[in-house]
């Protein structure tokens, strides 16, 4: 049994039907949707804002790479293209966390390295995984709610919610 914390972003074309096409093709492994945030690009690149969300799935696999193919199938099916490091895309799919059996995956390979290297200095993710989990814990960094809190979080505004 393996649970994952996918993170979702999209800053081009119908953000809000991009988050939903992933969520949807996730399908049974999906156990919590977060809200969708509208949340300033972050990583310096000048873009439109993206719209985010956070899922938690689950599946019967203990395998963590199945996640990291998961994500790669979303963007793919977003007719994602690689350009620039965090510039602008259809679908921005992400692991932050997986747990094998309750316990925290940690991988330093560059294909999918676990827990996410970033995780801790996006507000675009913690934001909405406090809303569907607010005890949440970065493996390594600490609860997400104290990261939350030494973040920037004021240009992120809730703006609706996947089917
Ligand atoms: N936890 C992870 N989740 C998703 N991709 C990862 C992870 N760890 C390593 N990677 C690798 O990162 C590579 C670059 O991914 P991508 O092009 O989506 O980067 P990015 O979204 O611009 O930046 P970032 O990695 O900071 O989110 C991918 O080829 C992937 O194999
Ligand atoms: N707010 C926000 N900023 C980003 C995002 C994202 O999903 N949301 N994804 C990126 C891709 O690397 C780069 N910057």
């Amino acid at each position: 049994m393996s649970r994952a914390v996918l993170s979702l972003g999209s800053n081009v074309g119908d953000r809000t039907a991009h988050l939903q096409t992933a969520v949807n093709s996730l399908g049974r492994t999906v156990r919590a949707v977060s809200s969708i945030y509208r949340t300033p690009p972050w990583g310096g690149v000048p873009q439109p804002d993206y719209y985010n969300l956070v899922v938690i799935a689950e599946d019967d696999g203990n395998d963590a790479h199945a996640w990291w193919e998961r994500c790669q199938a979303l963007e793919q099916e977003a007719g994602r293209e690689r350009t620039i490091r965090w510039g602008p895309r259809t679908l921005d799919a992400d692991v932050i966390v997986v747990e094998v059996h309750g316990h925290a995956v940690i991988s330093d390979e560059p294909e999918l390295t676990l827990p996410h290297p970033r995780a801790a200095q996006r507000a675009f993710v913690l934001r909405p995984w406090a809303e569907i989990d607010p005890t949440a814990e970065l493996p390594g960094a600490g609860a997400i709610a104290d990261l939350l809190d030494r973040l920037d979080t004021s240009g992120i505004v809730r703006v609706g919610h996947v089917r």
